[in-house]
């Protein structure tokens, strides 16, 4: 066995590659995406190694194209989850066993495989499955998924490098960074294939066993995942992935002894239940388990009336509509001047109106569709009732179409009052919902922000003036765990903005940060002493002579 302290790459984000025309990148993403839509995909579950095919079979459409199959995935129940568990807990003692910088190198080669080989096949993966255009599938299953692994290989030996400074004359004092006694559970959304991949891939790395359940709409891409983590070398039963339905896969999961944490990320309430259920489940555990969770949000952009009308109208429409407004980021609130009106709305007119809508094999959309049905029906719902409602006005967009895929136009709209449903529930869309403020009420204007949701993900201020600045920095403190001066709320990125809000929305744990892997560990310290006691008496007892 080689022994020696091992310094590990240093990472650098990865370059985002631009997908221009007659660029090579560009070449391999028509191709992979051709391929995919060219067959249909038979997606197992995989546990213990091993693929798990049950015949129950579910489709996978897709969003922008419901009408065309691009395979089937093997749907399981909660025997599934529990022989999930079994073979993680099987594989348990191998793992945590095996030196760090071999799992180290499993996740580096990951990494170094979703940027080469990899790369076209995710990306189509994600573009099909979640209806991302072909930039916005780059920054996801691409860069933010390799940064993930390759920043927190770096986090994990700074983790493991970190030791109590001090030793007494005669004494060793040295901390060790334990796996949880037990297994993970990482639960994951549809939105973002970079965070389905990192969930399990994070706890694993720090010597956890995973089971691992992505959202049915995610299964297309978590399928090519998984395929690269066998291929740089994951042992069988590390990360075991199933489809389940939520509840079955919890039902299992947190009555189950060994049950060692969870690494969700997810909406509000999904979350909340599940902590519930832990805290009535608690007696049942071996361990208290470490809750992970990040989760909705309502974000806002708050413009200054000294404000550059330019630089708040891009990271209103940017903020809002990449993606469809399905990122947790995204901005779904906005608190602008009556000074500044005509100039924004003006401005965001003329560029939405500009925006192309459709299917992302066609390189020229901008926007694409929305994730399924349900979510389609309750944006329309949202809408129609703005249509209707008093104080309400559509300033752009207002329409939908779920006849091929499911359209909803980027949608701006206007109300009176700052409290209306818009502005405070989190519609998960290509909806943005516009305050206009008098200027002379710019004060409460900060505080109605502060205060409207129960959220605190991310919120960005547009201002020049630096008074207001360093003002609504600090009044705004923790109305966002991500903030952003002149800039859209939305595009973290790992290593440079650890990203991750509090309030509703999450236990702000910073994906992608030392913070996060510390939770995936359980220090001992271990204390040596060379020249033990071998009387109990202090020296003051002995008699004076
Ligand atoms: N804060 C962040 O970093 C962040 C990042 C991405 C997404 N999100 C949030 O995620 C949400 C969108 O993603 P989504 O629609 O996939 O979220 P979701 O809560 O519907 O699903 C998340 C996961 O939980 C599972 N699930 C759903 N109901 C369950 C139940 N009752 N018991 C157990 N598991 C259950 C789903 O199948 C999925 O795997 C939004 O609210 C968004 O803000 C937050
Ligand atoms: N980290 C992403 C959002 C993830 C949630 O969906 C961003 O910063 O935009």
């Amino acid at each position: 066995m080689l022994k020696g302290f091992f310094n590990v790459p240093t990472p650098q984000n990865e370059p985002v590659l631009n997908y221009g025309p007659r660029s090579v990148e560009r070449a391999a993403l028509k191709a992979a995406l051709d391929e995919a839509r060219s067959k249909q995909t038979d997606i197992p579950m995989y546990i213990g190694g091993k693929e798990v095919r049950t015949g129950n079979l579910q489709e996978l459409r897709p969003p922008h194209d419901h009408q065309h199959l691009l395979g089937k995935f093997h749907y399981g129940d909660a025997s599934h989850v529990a022989a999930a568990i079994d073979a993680a807990l099987a594989a348990k003692a191998d793992w945590e066993e095996m030196p760090w910088e071999h799992r180290a190198a499993i996740f580096l080669k990951a990494a170094d495989l979703l940027a080469g080989p990899y790369r076209a096949k995710v990306n189509a993966a994600t573009m099909l499955g979640q209806s991302k255009n072909a930039y916005q599938a780059e920054i996801d299953s691409a860069c933010e998924l390799i940064d993930f692994l390759r920043f927190n290989v770096f986090y994990m030996t700074q983790i493991y490098q970190q030791q109590p400074p001090i030793s007494g004359k005669g004494v060793w004092n040295r901390v060790e960074q334990r796996p949880l006694e037990g297994f993970v559970f990482a639960l994951t959304p549809f939105n973002f294939s970079a965070i389905a991949g990192n969930l399990p891939s994070s706890a694993a790395m720090m010597g956890n066993v995973v089971v691992w359940k992505p959202a049915n709409t995610q299964v297309y891409a978590a399928n090519v995942i998984m395929q690269v983590f066998q291929e740089a070398g994951l042992p069988d039963g590390v990360i075991n992935l199933v489809y389940v339905d939520g509840p079955t896969a919890g039902e299992v999961i947190f009555n189950h002894p060994d049950f060692a944490g969870i690494h969700f990320t997810g909406s509000t309430g999904v979350f909340q239940n599940i902590w519930k259920t832990i805290g009535n489940n608690i007696h049942k555990y071996k361990t208290y388990p470490r809750i992970v969770g990040e989760t909705g949000g309502k974000d806002f952009v708050l413009i200054h009336p000294s404000a550059d009308v330019d630089v708040a109208n891009i990271a209103l429409i940017r903020g809002a509509f990449e993606y469809q407004g399905q990122k947790c980021s995204a901005a779904s609130r906005a608190y602008i001047p009556k000074s500044l009106w005509p100039a924004i709305k003006e401005r965001m007119q003329r560029d939405i109106a500009t925006f192309k809508m459709g299917p992302v094999e066609d390189f020229e959309n901008f926007i694409n569709a929305v994730i399924d049905e349900k979510s389609f029906d309750k944006l329309a719902k949202y809408i129609d009732a703005a249509k209707k409602d008093k104080g309400v006005e559509i300033i752009t967009g207002g329409n939908y179409d779920k006849s091929k895929g499911w359209f909803i136009e980027p949608t701006v709209i206007k109300v009176d009052d700052p409290h209306y449903v818009t502005m405070c529930e989190e519609l998960f869309g290509p909806v943005l919902t516009v305050y206009v403020y008098d200027d002379k009420d710019f004060d409460k204007v900060v505080d109605i922000v502060d205060n409207t949701s129960i959220y605190a993900l991310t919120g960005a201020i547009i201002a020049q003036d630096r008074y207001a600045i360093a003002d609504m920095t600090h009044r705004l403190r923790n109305a966002a765990g991500n903030f952003y001066i002149n800039d859209k709320p939305t595009g973290a990125v790992v290593g440079q903005q650890p990203f991750g809000g509090a309030r509703g929305s999450g236990t702000n744990d910073k994906a992608g940060s030392m913070i996060n892997l510390l939770r995936w560990v359980s220090p001992r310290t271990i204390k040596e002493t060379f020249d033990p006691p071998k009387d109990y008496r202090y020296p003051f007892l002995q008699k004076e002579i």
